[in-house]
């Protein structure tokens, strides 16, 4: 069973089509990164996920369940860190969390799920007086509560600093390995990279590209460039790393090879050669640059520039 299943999915606004035809597929357990720039459909889509905006046409199923009929066990199963989240100035942290447990149903301690989220100091503040990225921390340890089976995380390091960030994508992890699945978007794919098992990238309201991020690697032109440092390479040696399927071009002079080759042959380099008795004593790899891969594919679009 899929866990998020859109198919042929429109959604019209007057005369603004903010999601276009979308058929999207997310296996259960899976960490989806949800790209695109400012205005490309995400948040529609989500919210179309979530029952919050019904389809002009087409068909969204949820864990299962039909987004629309069954939105209320949707939602039971589902953790939610919402764009723009609103808090209750007056409430504390834990209080919030508090809530999110009662209305899940759920037997979660609060002070753990404040402990995860790096805000178990600010417990007993009030949330009004929380910095932005202590209140994206919140939000996310209230998207915990009930150990969901699906999270739906939009635009989560928004407002995180670094550490934050990290923090983030250690629970996006950890959530992923107990067998949640997590769909999440992001408009920066740096920050997705680390985490995603497969990033879709919207542009217009129609997904542009599906893919791993190594297959996104490898569509950036496998122009992946090794360099190696050998005790020493034969021109056997070299024309054996030639003879590999996505090796592009090879050159040597004995203590230096140096292959441009697709990412996913890597590690084929390497093992072929020490297979050979070559020993490998230094690598350096140049990667195509993912961030120039994301532009290309959303390029023509305003872009601003992300928070
Ligand atoms: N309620 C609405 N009424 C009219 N147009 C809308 C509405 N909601 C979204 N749109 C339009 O649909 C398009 C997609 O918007 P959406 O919010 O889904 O994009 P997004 O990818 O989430 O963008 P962002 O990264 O800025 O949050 C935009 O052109 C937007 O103006």
């Amino acid at each position: 069973m899929a866990a998020i299943e859109l198919t042929g999915v429109t959604k019209r606004y007057d005369d603004v089509t903010a999601v276009d035809g979308l058929d999207l597929t997310v296996p259960e357990g899976e960490v989806f990164g949800f790209l695109g720039p400012n205005g490309a459909g995400k948040s529609t889509t989500i919210n179309m996920i979530l029952d919050f905006v019904r389809p002009t046409t087409g068909d969204v199923s949820v864990l299962g369940y039909d987004a629309q009929r069954d939105s209320v066990a949707v939602r039971q199963r589902t953790g939610v860190l919402p764009e723009g989240f609103d808090i209750y100035d007056r409430l504390t942290g834990r209080k919030h969390v508090e809530f999110a447990i009662r209305s899940k149903d759920a037997t979660d301690h609060p002070d753990e799920i404040l402990e995860r989220v790096g805000i178990a100091d600010a417990a007993d503040r009030k949330a009004g007086g929380y910095s932005k990225g202590m209140r994206q921390r919140l939000a996310l340890g209230m998207a915990l509560v009930g150990q969901p089976d699906l999270l739906i995380l939009d635009e989560p390091s928004s407002g995180l600093d670094p550490a934050g960030a990290k923090e983030m994508r250690e629970i996006v992890r950890t959530e992923a390995d107990r067998g949640a699945t997590v769909f999440f978007s992001s408009h920066v794919l740096g920050q997705v990279e680390a985490v995603c098992d497969r990033v879709g990238i919207m542009r217009e309201g129609t997904l542009v590209a599906e893919d791993s991020i190594e297959g996104l690697r490898d569509a950036a032109g496998g122009e992946e460039r090794l360099e190696l440092t050998v005790d020493s390479a034969s021109s056997d040696d070299l024309d054996a790393v030639r003879a590999l399927d996505g090796v592009e071009s090879v050159s040597g002079d004995g203590g230096t090879v140096v292959v441009s080759c697709e990412s996913s042959v890597k590690t084929k380099v390497l093992s072929t050669l020490e297979a050979r008795g070559v020993t490998v004593k230094d690598f350096e790899t140049t990667e195509a640059s993912l961030e120039d891969l994301f532009l290309s594919y959303t390029e023509g679009q305003k872009q601003e520039v992300s928070a």
